[in-house]
């Protein structure tokens, strides 16, 4: 790192981009795909050797990826570990915010484990902005296996922040104008 490549200096880079693709986010057609919140995304970033690399499109009501866990990500064996799959949930939300266009982060997030995610299989996670009450977003999403059994549902509230959030000792929390 030559201090050009630390944390603040890359989110100064990847805040703006991001940002402008959700003021687009009229312009996503159903069935395009999203881009990655950023290339070192633990969820969904192709830069991230040790990430999901989730590739999500946008729906008429949300946003869809199609997933598979490999042994990376396993808990017991042969079964994915309860936070790569929280992990998942999570960055389908973060895709959501693409159907709104705010920037937001995940104030909570509680999952629902209904059967086991099995590894090499692939799960179908869909994700929709349920609600929003001023600066909170309330998330909704669940995961279906290839056989059509619902294995997995999540709860989240997202709270919208200003770009400044994301790059460390500007501003507290970042706020932005519309908060
Ligand atoms: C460019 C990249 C974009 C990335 C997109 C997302 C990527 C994937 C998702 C993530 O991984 S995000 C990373 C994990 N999350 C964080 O790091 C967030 C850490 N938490 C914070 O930074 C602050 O807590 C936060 C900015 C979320 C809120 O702090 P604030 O001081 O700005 O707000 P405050 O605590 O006053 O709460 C704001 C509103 O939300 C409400 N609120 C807070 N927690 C709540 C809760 N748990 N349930 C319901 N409402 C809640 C709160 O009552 C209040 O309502 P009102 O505006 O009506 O007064």
């Amino acid at each position: 790192m030559d201090g050009h490549d630390g944390p603040a200096s890359r989110a100064e880079g990847v805040v703006p981009r991001w940002a402008a693709h959700l003021a687009g986010q009229g312009n996503v057609e159903v069935g395009q795909a999203l881009p990655p919140h950023s290339p070192d995304c633990a969820g969904c970033g192709p830069d991230n050797p040790a990430g999901l690399h989730i590739r999500a499109v946008r729906t008429a009501s949300g946003v869809e990826a199609v997933h598979s866990f490999v042994a990376a990500q396993v808990g017991a064996p042969g079964i994915a570990h309860g936070g790569a799959v929280a992990l998942a949930f999570d960055d389908l939300f973060g895709f959501s915010l693409y159907t709104v266009g705010s920037l937001a982060v995940t104030r909570s997030l509680a999952i629902e484990y209904h059967a086991p995610f099995r590894l090499h299989r692939p799960y179908t996670f869909r994700a929709h902005v349920a609600k929003r009450e001023g600066r909170r977003l309330l998330l909704h999403a669940d995961a279906w296996d290839d056989a059509g059994q619902k294995v997995g549902s999540a709860e989240a509230t997202f709270v919208t922040v200003g770009p400044g959030h994301f790059t460390a000792g500007t501003q507290k929390n970042g706020r932005s104008q519309d908060q």
